[in-house]
């Protein structure tokens, strides 16, 4: 079994770029769906999701071709209607090619994405966006059955602001006959991207980035060639490894105002945050002080990188609050941060961190993604060793961080 080692490193030094972000490929690559025609998407972040995503694609009858950083896809004919239980069941986003199947084929039989470790995350607002754009939709014993003659736009109202939900309704709304306005959207970056994507394929999308979209429908969407914009919360986590850490890191590859209620809180636990064109620059002496924090949809502050700077806060001389709005049970890294001395306690939403200078490495396991991250974090500023396994929840997430760790001073390593 894989596992990652990790001794304390303090005072880490030096340069990391991110890669393009996971949330906005995972919909792009869906969205490639939409087209009989070749898509080039340059900044491909090769990490499990996307292999998984592009496996999806192929099931359907894309062809994929990987070069460095580059994606190649072409779906000339849909082969199937039908995602298949075995990919769709292995990450939540892969619910984005219904969407897209819906518009193209009229049909679409996929498979329920089903709840994870964060929380139930049930698909409820997607299927009414499909029903509002004129879908038969029937949940049927773990999968999700939709037709319709031709999709037609509508006005649709989402009760809380889905990342995902937006996505979908989006890419289905493309090719819907008339227009489609999406009131109480989210409004994430990878939002802006995904429209952004569409639109350089003849979509016609407005408002993307605010709380209503507006669609009108076109016939076909033709070629296109897209650059990913660069992973907020894989510059986000460095930020914050940065700062426990005590160290001086330069993030290059970012957009700052992708994360500014990330730099905010990390100034306000004492951090020095510098902000350049296409870089930040993390600088602490590693007295971190408490801060409050409450996760919120997008510009607030990003549930993705909660578990990180609960992590960090566990050094902090007082005590932090960390309130939870988005997921209902995403706090399962604090029970394996505690095993390494964290003091933390979890009320329900809430979790109260007394700050405790004493950690030391313990044997612990990546219970999801961001969870793994947190505990790299913590077993940087831990005494001694600590051995994480579960890891491939962080290479979902984390393309090459090992080796982007080792390059500014941290002693990381795989073992088998
Ligand atoms: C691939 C991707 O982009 N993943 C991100 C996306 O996930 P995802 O798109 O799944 O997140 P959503 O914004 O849809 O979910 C937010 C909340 O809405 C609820 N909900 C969602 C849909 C629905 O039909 N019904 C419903 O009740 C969810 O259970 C959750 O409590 O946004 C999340 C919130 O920023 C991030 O943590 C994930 O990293
Ligand atoms: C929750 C996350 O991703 P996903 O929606 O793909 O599970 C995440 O990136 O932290």
């Amino acid at each position: 079994m894989e596992k990652i080692i990790v001794r304390k490193s303090l005072g880490l030094n030096g340069n990391i770029r991110v890669d393009g972000s996971k949330n906005a490929i995972l919909p792009i690559l869906a969205a490639t769906l939409l087209t009989d025609e070749e898509c080039i998407i340059h900044d491909v972040p090769y990490l499990e999701d996307v292999q998984v995503m592009c496996k999806l694609l192929e099931s359907l009858g894309a062809n994929v071709e990987k070069t460095e950083n580059t994606l190649k896809i072409s779906v000339k004919n849909i082969k199937t209607c039908e995602a298949p239980y075995e990919l769709i069941s292995k990450m939540r986003a892969s619910f984005l090619v219904m969407g897209p199947l819906l518009a193209r084929c009229n049909s679409a039989k996929v498979y329920m994405p089903g709840g994870c470790a964060i929380g139930t995350r049930p698909i409820d607002l997607h299927l009414k966006g499909f029903k509002y754009l004129g879908a038969e939709v029937k949940s049927e014993s773990g999968y999700v059955n939709a037709v319709t003659e031709k999709l037609t736009g509508n006005d649709i109202y989402l009760d809380f602001p889905s990342v995902g939900a937006t996505e979908n309704i989006i890419m289905a709304a493309s090719l819907a006959v008339g227009e489609t306005i999406l009131e109480n959207a989210a409004e994430e970056p990878e939002i802006v991207d995904l429209a952004n994507f569409l639109n350089s394929m003849g979509a016609n999308i407005i408002g993307a980035g605010t709380k209503t979209i507006r669609i009108k429908g076109v016939n076909k969407l033709h070629k296109t060639e897209h650059t990913i914009i660069p992973d907020r919360i894989e510059a986000g986590t460095y930020m914050v490894l940065a700062a426990a850490t005590g160290g001086n890191v330069t993030i290059e590859n970012v957009v700052s105002s992708h994360l500014q209620p990330v730099i905010a809180k990390l100034r306000e636990a004492g951090a020095i945050v510098e902000e350049y064109d296409d870089k930040i620059k993390v600088v602490s002496n590693g007295n971190i002080k408490p801060v409050d924090i409450k996760t919120l949809p997008y510009p607030g502050f990003p549930t993705d990188m909660q578990a990180q700077f609960m992590a960090m806060l566990a050094i902090a001389e007082g005590t932090s609050i960390i309130h939870e709005t988005i997921f209902e049970n995403r706090f399962m890294h604090a029970s394996e941060l505690s095993r390494m001395g964290a003091n933390v306690k979890i009320e329900g939403s809430s979790a109260i961190l007394k700050g405790s200078s004493k950690l030391s490495g313990a044997k612990v396991k990546a219970t999801d993604l961001r969870a793994g991250a947190a505990l790299i974090i913590e077993g940087l500023i831990a005494d001694g060793e600590t051995e994480i396994t579960e890891v491939y929840h962080i290479k979902r997430g984390y393309a090459n961080i090992i080796e982007k760790l080792q390059n500014i001073g941290a002693n990381i390593h795989y073992e088998e």
